[in-house]
C-alpha cells in the first residue's frame, strides 16, 4: 500500500504509523518507509504518532531494542514533525486511551 499514501498526504494535519513490533524482519523496511513519510513535503507540519503494535506477543527483543533498530531517537531528532511514540496492542486495547487522548490533542477545534 506504501506507493499510494501520497494521494492522501494534501491536507493531512496529524499521522498514526502503525509498526508491527512482533515482526523483527520487517523493522527495517518498516523504517525506511517512515522515512518517506516523514519526508512528504506535505506532511512537514504534520503531528505524527508511531505506534509499536501487538506488544502482547511475547516478542525475543524488548521494545528497547526494537526501538534502537528502528533508530527512533534519531528519527525523532531529525525529522520536521512533532512525534510521539507509543506502545501498544490493538488485540487487548494496551494503549487505545492513550492514542484517543493523542488524537484529541491534535485535533482542530
Ligand atoms: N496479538 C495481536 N494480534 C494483532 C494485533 N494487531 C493486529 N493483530 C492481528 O495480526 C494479524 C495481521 O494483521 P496486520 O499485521 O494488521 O495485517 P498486515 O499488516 O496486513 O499483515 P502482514 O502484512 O502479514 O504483516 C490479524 O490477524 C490481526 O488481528 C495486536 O496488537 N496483537
Amino acid at each position: 500500500m506504501g506507493p499510494i499514501w501520497p494521494s492522501y498526504f494534501t491536507d493531512c494535519f496529524s499521522l498514526i504509523f502503525v509498526v508491527d513490533s512482533s515482526n523483527i524482519a520487517q523493522i527495517s523496511s518498516s523504517c525506511i518507509l517512515l522515512l518517506s513519510v516523514l519526508s512528504a513535503e506535505p506532511l512537514c507540519r504534520a503531528s505524527v504518532l508511531i505506534l509499536f503494535n501487538k506488544r502482547d506477543i511475547p516478542c525475543i527483543m524488548s521494545l528497547v531494542e526494537i526501538k534502537s533498530l528502528f533508530r527512533i531517537d534519531d528519527i525523532i531528532a531529525s525529522a520536521p514533525q512533532s512525534i510521539t511514540t507509543k506502545e501498544v496492542s490493538a488485540s487487548s486495547g494496551q494503549g487505545l486511551q492513550e492514542v484517543l487522548s493523542w488524537l484529541e490533542s491534535v485535533t482542530i477545534k
